[in-house]
């Protein structure tokens, strides 16, 4: 039984037919509405972030010296004693003395670079329930039982070794906990790049998953507090609709189907899901230079997107209504290959390519991703970037002029989709790189 703040004030669960309930919510939302605001139950930073932010609230140091590092293991590290009394509290203290032996032992060593951190996820959780007043008895209405209540995963594998807990946890609790690690465990980002990993059991318990989402999951980061996770409306939702989360990247047309079998055991029942598996196995891309550009054209002008004219609004083109001449641009390697051409090509110098691909790219954004999803944003940023590098490099006035129009046209866009999702981790992002390019746009206005 769930406490009466449970689901939380705009949301409710109701059966659903495949996946036991589904959310629906309560009351018409706009777009850029925050759905739910929620803590972390535990949290595991990548090993790359290690020693860079504090371990506990995540925050970023101005300067990583500043960091206070624990004098036990010497291992985590805090923003100061207050992020570090939080984590010893929480499981730090079960863990600290068996933290380095573990890792450096044979069967840590030995697991796959993602059941590492699943088993120090693990480790994280089982101290925290080692640390409960009647160890490991779970209490109804905490987040502990909800974690429980998750539907198991598909993957029957056994569960990675933990860093040793005293006391020792009952017999089939690691295995019974793993058994919903692999499908409730959320990439946490900072400015869309993974950092970490964490659990969120409300979170978990309430959204089903959807390719076209009509919501997103951020994470908020605030120096000693646990850190937040807040789920936002990507679109207007009606009161009764279902609100859904991606489990996983939109764009991955050719292996989300897989994926999520592997993963979380369904087939999702979403448009373009359907559209994908009713098309069957897509057509390989033209080898040949000329034909591929034809293509490129020919998806551009299909979206509507005109990179010669005033970009006034993004267009948003049902995937289901793709021609079939252009079935060959959801092969992944259509979009790794333009996102590759457009960094490369931006980054060098050579603009008309990295223009002309970044349309492109943008065109095939706005047919796999959902209306306002935050890449697409991200994307008309590094446009406008782009652009603004050519106006920087350019002796042509009147050619400045038509460019810093188009840079202007693509920021308008930029701002339009990422302030629906908000601002998320760190400080600085994509909102204020958008206000600094605005800041040198209108200043080079001025001097026109
Ligand atoms: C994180 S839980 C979501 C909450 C779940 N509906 C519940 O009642 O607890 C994930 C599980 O829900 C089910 N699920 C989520 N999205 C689904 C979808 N689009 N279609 C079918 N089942 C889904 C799958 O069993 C999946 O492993």
């Amino acid at each position: 039984m769930q406490t009466a703040t449970w689901p939380p004030g705009g949301l409710a669960l109701v059966p659903h037919n495949l996946a036991r309930d589904k959310c629906v919510s309560r009351n018409d939302y706009k777009a850029g509405s925050q759905l739910l605001s929620i803590t972390s139950y535990a949290t595991t930073l990548l090993d790359s972030e290690k020693g860079r932010r504090c371990d506990f609230c995540f925050s970023l140091p101005r300067d990583t010296t500043h960091l206070k590092r624990c004098s036990g293991c010497g291992s985590y590290w805090y923003c100061d004693e207050h992020c570090q009394s939080a984590q010893w509290q929480t499981h730090h203290k079960r863990v600290c003395r068996t933290y380095n032996p573990f890792l450096v032992s044979p069967e840590y060593q030995a697991l796959p670079d993602y059941k590492k951190l699943d088993s120090i996820m693990l480790s994280h959780v089982i101290a925290q329930l080692s640390l409960l007043p009647d160890p490991y008895a779970f209490q109804e209405s905490a987040p502990s039982s909800l974690l429980m209540s998750l539907i198991a995963g598909p993957d029957k594998s056994l569960a990675p070794p933990i860093c040793p807990v005293k006391p020792i946890p009952p017999p089939g609790l690691v295995q019974k906990l793993y058994a919903r690690f692999g499908n409730n465990n959320f990439a946490i980002h900072s400015h869309l790049n993974t950092i970490g990993h964490g659990i969120f059991p409300q979170t978990s318990r309430l959204f089903n998953h959807s390719c076209l989402p009509n919501s997103a999951a951020k994470y908020i980061f605030e120096p000693g507090a646990a850190i937040r996770m807040e789920v936002v409306a990507l679109r207007d939702i009606a009161k009764g609709e279902e609100v859904c989360l991606p489990y996983l990247d939109p764009a991955l047309l050719e292996t989300r189907e897989q994926i999520l079998e592997f993963s979380y055991g369904f087939q999702c029942q979403c448009p373009t899901s359907l559209f994908l598996r009713r098309i069957g196995p897509l057509t390989d891309t033209p080898a040949v230079e000329n034909e591929m550009l034809k293509i490129s054209e020919e998806l551009l002008e299909f979206v509507g997107v005109d990179s010669t004219k005033a970009l006034i609004s993004l267009p948003n083109k049902p995937l289901e209504s793709l021609p079939p001449s252009l079935y060959c641009v959801l092969r992944e390697s259509y979009m790794g290959g333009l996102s590759e051409t457009f960094s490369k090509a931006s980054h060098e110098g050579q603009y008309d390519i990295a223009l002309q691909s970044g349309d492109t790219l943008l065109s095939l954004y706005l047919l796999v991703y959902p209306l306002n999803y935050p890449q697409i944003g991200m994307h008309c940023l590094e446009m406008a970037k782009t652009i603004w590098n050519v106006v920087i490099t350019s002796t042509d006035q009147n050619k400045g002029r038509v460019l810093k129009d188009q840079a202007r046209r693509y920021l308008v866009l930029a701002r339009r989709v990422l302030d629906v999702f908000g601002p998320e981790g760190d400080e600085g992002g994509p909102l204020q790189e958008i206000a600094i390019l605005d800041g040198l746009l209108q200043s080079a206005k001025t001097r026109e």
